[in-house]
């Protein structure tokens, strides 16, 4: 019998000058994703999942008219996958105008969990406030109660700092000092310095994090009296000196030592197979097999990437569309509708997949995949620390249960002994 067709709208970061291109890695991961629901007979049986996508360059200007153009291009979609905050931030905007459904599967930005603003947005990718319950819960761990915050002038630091800035107020932790700093951090960390930070949360992109570190290691803010927390996503050697830095190897190497890292999990750890049919490991193996194949999509001859972390949020963003399609078309049929009746005006026809976006669970190759109620990716995080120059795994933190898995493998320069968070004022006898 004929198939029908459900076709999904894509924008992905191909290439471009800037921002986060992974759509070189994610456009790989969604194919991977679509043969396999296709292939699966227990899902959409009698429908063909079919995307029809285009690079967004992470442009929100060039989105703006891809997303046009795939609205008023033939045949309808029923929702569309996003990558870059910026690029969501824009299309999820426009499209609730559409009764569109919008699903990041590369989006970040804490700015995106406005309800108001993005009625139809969800994401597999967590938000970058993710990183927060998890540094509180180090802190209390670690007892301290002084900490500085210091941002690299981004919307995503900014609102991630607010962010942070409220836990640790919830949780009696006191903000000694707050800094940011546009391009130069001297002055920024100069201050830290005044201010005596002893335990320091840094979130700025990698470039920038590099050049807040040689400021750091010239102000001698490391050692065996400060701990710095950074963000773990950089690419690996992103504290080797590059041009602009006036610190050498062994000075960087030397600030860095010791330093927490903390991202969100974006790989399953388990040995349990995922929705994949196998374990996320052997679907990572998989998966890296397979990006050859999709070399001739990318536009100017990029090379598919392998190192795109995020590939798994958008492998598992497809399966999430079709469990939530697969029901609503049950729920649809009891209607007399079904989801061909879908002409951006039918918002009862979006409220049924949105009401079944919201109940989606299950386990996905990123980990369990499940949507908090203003459609954001509950997540775990993996905590690291930079000890003799590798990062080692610390442990892991589930937000949602507030469960701490730790290995007790963290290291300090006087082996057993916690950096205090402010000067100790030992009583004069
Ligand atoms: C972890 C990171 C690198 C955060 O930025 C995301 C891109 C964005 O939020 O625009 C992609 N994933």
């Amino acid at each position: 019998s004929k198939l029908k067709y459900i076709e999904i709208g894509g924008l992905f970061p191909m290439n471009g000058t800037t921002g986060w291109l992974g759509g070189q890695g994610c456009l790989p991961a969604a194919m991977m994703a679509l043969e396999d629901v296709n292939n699966n007979e227990n899902l959409l049986s009698g429908y063909y999942l079919n995307i029809t996508w285009n690079n967004s360059q992470c442009d929100p200007g060039l989105s703006s008219a891809v997303l046009y153009d795939l609205i008023y291009t033939p045949p309808n979609k029923t929702l569309i996958l996003g990558g870059c905050s910026i690029v969501c931030s824009t299309i999820a905007e426009t499209a609730k105008m559409y009764n569109l459904i919008v699903i990041g599967y590369g989006s970040s930005s804490p700015a995106l969990s406005d309800r108001k603003r993005f009625p139809t947005f969800f994401r597999t990718h967590p938000s970058a406030t993710i990183h927060n319950p998890t540094r509180v819960k180090l802190f209390k761990k670690f007892k301290w109660t002084r900490i500085a915050i210091i941002i690299e002038a981004e919307e995503v630091f900014v609102t991630t700092g607010k962010d942070l800035e409220i836990k640790c107020k919830e949780a009696d932790i006191e903000i000694v000092t707050r800094v940011s700093f546009l391009d130069d951090p001297t002055e920024a960390v100069k201050s830290l310095a005044r201010q005596d930070a002893r335990i320091i949360v840094a979130m700025a992109y990698g470039g920038a994090a590099r050049k807040m570190m040689c400021e750091a290691y010239k102000n001698g803010l490391y050692g065996k009296q400060h701990v710095w927390f950074l963000i773990g996503w950089y690419e690996d050697n992103w504290f080797h000196p590059s041009t602009g830095i006036n610190c050498t190897m062994d000075e960087m190497m030397a600030v860095v030592e010791k330093h927490f890292t903390t991202e969100a999990l974006m790989l399953n750890q388990g040995p349990e197979i995922t929705i994949a049919g196998m374990t996320a490991k052997d679907w990572l193996h998989e998966y890296q097999k397979q990006l050859p194949k999709y070399k001739e999509w990318f536009p100017h001859g990029e090379k598919p990437q392998e190192g795109f972390q995020e590939a798994p949020l958008a492998y598992d963003a497809i399966w999430a569309v079709a469990f939530a399609l697969n029901r609503s078309i049950a729920r649809l049929d009891e209607l007399g509708m079904s989801l061909d009746d879908f002409d951006y005006e039918k918002k009862e026809i979006t409220d049924i997949i949105k009401s079944e976006l919201q109940r989606v669970q299950f386990l996905g190759v990123s980990g369990d995949v499940a949507f908090n109620d203003i459609g954001d990716r509950i997540s775990w995080t993996l905590i690291e620390q930079m000890i003799n120059g590798t990062y080692q795994t610390l442990g892991f933190y589930d937000t949602a249960t507030d469960n701490l898995t730790w290995y007790d493998r963290e290291q300090w320069y006087i082996s057993g002994r916690v950096p205090k968070d402010r000067t100790e004022i030992v009583p004069t006898l």
